[in-house]
């Protein structure tokens, strides 16, 4: 992905290996009234890249044409990747971490599990200087993850808080 964005192969590699994964593992109970109730609210997660395993469907992204949110196919075995908020940064906002969220069903348990991909705990994540230019502002504020655990124990995701709009630079902060 680094390659694809003019940044060569091996752009990130060093730190990626000396980086953080976490694994959480997501069970969503039978639920009599899937409508009236939410797994896992939407969110977009803080990594550069999740690495998604589900038992069945019940994952849903949001439609970047529509906004609508719409399913995601679930093939026996298959895994999702998804592009997180950290990606977003480092790309400057070439990748866009997708917002998503866990959904529940009347039929079965559901179980997912990710694999959250991202930098070390106090590495911080900014834009490429590559890709900042005149033409290109500098679109974000770099953080880590501990930046993104403290915004966690202060904030409820579920009352629609995201991390990504806490690293959006204001029009007038850009360089
Ligand atoms: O259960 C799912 O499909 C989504 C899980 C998820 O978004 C997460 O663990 O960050
Ligand atoms: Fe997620």
């Amino acid at each position: 992905m680094t390659e694809s964005l003019g940044l060569g192969p091996t752009y990130l590699i060093n730190k990626m290996e000396e980086g953080a994964q976490v694994m959480a593992v997501n069970s969503y109970p039978r639920c009599p009234s899937p409508d009236m109730a939410l797994g896992l609210p939407p969110h977009s997660d803080y990594s550069c890249l999740t690495i998604l395993l589900q038992s069945s469907p019940g994952l849903e992204i949001t439609d970047p044409g529509d906004g609508k949110w719409k399913i995601v196919p679930e093939f026996q075995g298959t895994l999702q990747v998804h592009v997180g908020d950290h990606l977003e940064v480092l790309s400057n906002g070439l990748y866009r971490s997708i917002l998503h969220r866990g959904t529940v069903n009347s039929e079965r348990t559901r179980i997912s599990i990710a694999s959250l991909h991202s930098l070390g705990m106090d590495e911080k994540m900014g834009t490429a200087k590559e890709l900042v230019d005149d033409q290109h502002a500098e679109e974000y504020k770099e953080s880590s993850f501990r930046d993104f655990l403290n915004f966690l124990s202060n904030n409820d995701i579920g009352e629609g808080k995201s991390f990504k709009s806490t690293l959006i630079r204001d029009k007038d902060m850009r360089t």
